[in-house]
């Protein structure tokens, strides 16, 4: 039987790996796939991997529709054994609910790759159908860590340096390397205390570098 996967873990944890990784041994085996992104940071129409790997792919804008896609492609005597379908918190809720007509319809296995949550702490709409649709649902192995060492499970948006909670839900962008100075917008895993209480790496840096008040008035 067919089935609709959801594979989810924070910015960072493996996910367009797994995508490729997924592609390549299906594809190995002489299965036939189609490949679907949308807004990768590597540009439009790409999947790629923090690890090296990227594959072109199909770019999936709000007003795609994979089962006319799909549908179109077979009835033209194209051949599709599975669907791969990564960066899916950015599809709409209705395209989740055409691929899991694509999963029910015409039996083939569809593989979501996504994050749960944007830099609010607050489901992206195509994750939020996904957790509600999907057969199967998994999170990462790879667990990405906080600074503090504890598993990250959030996503933060930093702008030079500095932690926000508002602005636009889509901004592409990667995780900051802390050797480099800030991007003007980045991205930073964190545990959920540290999420809320916005200790960033660089802020908890700058606290405990900070020195000690003197116990005077
Ligand atoms: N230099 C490296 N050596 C080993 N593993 C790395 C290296 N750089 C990145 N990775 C691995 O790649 C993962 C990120 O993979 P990626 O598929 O780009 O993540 P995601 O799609 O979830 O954002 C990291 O969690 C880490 O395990
Ligand atoms: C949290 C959050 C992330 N994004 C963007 C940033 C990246 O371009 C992708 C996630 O990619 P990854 O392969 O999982 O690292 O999503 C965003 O637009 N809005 C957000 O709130």
């Amino acid at each position: 039987m067919a089935e609709l996967h959801f594979f989810t873990g924070t910015m960072d944890s493996g996910k367009s790996t797994l995508a490729l990784q997924t592609n390549h041994n299906h594809a190995a085996r002489g299965r036939v796939g189609q490949i679907f992104t949308s807004h990768d940071r590597a540009g439009t129409a790409t999947i790629s991997s923090r690890l090296g790997l990227t594959h072109e792919a199909q770019e999936v804008a709000p007003e795609f529709d994979f089962w006319r896609f799909i549908v179109m492609t077979l009835t033209q005597g194209g051949r599709i054994d599975y669907l791969i379908c990564d960066e899916a918190q950015f599809y709409t809720a209705e395209q989740i609910e055409q691929l899991a007509k694509i999963v029910d319809e015409l039996q083939l296995d569809v593989f979501c790759f996504g994050i749960l949550t944007d830099f609010r702490t607050r489901m992206f709409p195509g994750a939020a159908r996904l957790v509600e649709l999907a057969d199967r649902m998994e999170v990462l192995q790879v667990e990405a860590l906080c600074w503090c060492g504890k598993r990250a499970t959030h996503n933060a948006r930093t702008e030079n340096g500095a932690m926000v909670v508002e602005g636009e839900v889509i901004v592409v962008g990667d995780v900051d390397d802390p050797d480099e100075a800030p991007a003007d917008v980045a991205y930073e895993v964190l545990c959920r205390q540290h999420h809320r209480r916005r200790l960033t790496a660089a802020r908890a840096k700058a606290v405990s570098l900070a020195p000690e008040p003197l116990p005077f008035g």
